[in-house]
């Protein structure tokens, strides 16, 4: 969210969460002091979620000190290592992106056992310029049989298919939440109002499939 307007859409649909993006080459970056703001004006209606890739010291104490986010989402190559320094340097949760494109990528995940929870994103197509927020989805399908912590799905969600999505994930039993971006703008970095409230009105109504049902 970059925008005030957007976040006063998203808060009065209720939704848990908000992203703050700082990553100067995606249209959704916000610097440091328009997030303070950004920051107060969510007064505790919502969680904020600092998104950074590969940030150094100096990025994530100016985020930490002056945004005081409730999350880091790590979307860079940092090591689970370096996130469970983060994670003590700023004394947040943490959430790491992982991009998935084949069953073998859910094994990244063994080394981030020191993240609060996983995000589960399709990989960038080979001409984007960031590691996420792309609108690129990913085979859901994948997720199933693999044994995971807890985790949020996105990737190319939107209103017509998020659905589809929590009835083929959200029986899993670490599935979390779902987390969206592009699919719920007019414009890249433009949020659009009426897509937010479609969005989080059929996430808040879909349903997990009942695998022990067979038709
Ligand atoms: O959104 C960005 O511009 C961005 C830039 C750099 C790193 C991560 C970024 N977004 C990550 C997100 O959390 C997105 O919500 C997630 O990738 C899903 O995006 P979308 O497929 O566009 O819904």
């Amino acid at each position: 969210m970059n925008a005030v307007e957007s976040l006063d859409a998203a808060l009065a649909c209720g939704a848990d969460m908000i992203g703050l993006v700082f990553f100067p080459r995606s249209p959704r970056h916000v610097s440091v002091a328009a997030a303070k703001g950004l920051r107060q004006h969510v007064r505790g209606r919502a969680e904020v979620v600092a998104l950074t890739v590969d940030a150094d010291d100096a990025l994530i104490d100016a985020i930490c000190a002056e945004v005081r986010p409730d999350w880091l989402q790590l979307h860079g190559q940092e090591s689970g290592g370096r996130l469970a320094a983060l994670r003590a340097r700023c004394r947040v949760r943490s959430m790491k992106a992982l991009g998935i494109a084949a069953a073998a990528d859910l094994a990244a995940a063994a080394a981030f056992t020191a993240a609060d929870r996983l995000l589960l994103d399709a990989k960038p197509p080979q001409d984007a310029t960031r590691p996420g927020g792309n609108g690129a989805r990913f085979d859901w399908r994948l997720i199933a049989a693999a044994e995971l912590p807890p985790f949020m799905l996105s990737g190319g969600l939107t209103a017509a298919n998020v659905a589809e999505a929590i009835a083929e994930v959200g029986g899993h039993g670490s599935f979390v939440g779902v987390d969206v971006s592009s699919g719920v703008e007019a414009a890249p970095g433009v949020k659009d109002p009426v897509l937010i409230e479609a969005f989080i009105r059929a996430a808040r109504s879909a349903r997990p499939m009942r695998k022990d049902k067979v038709a």
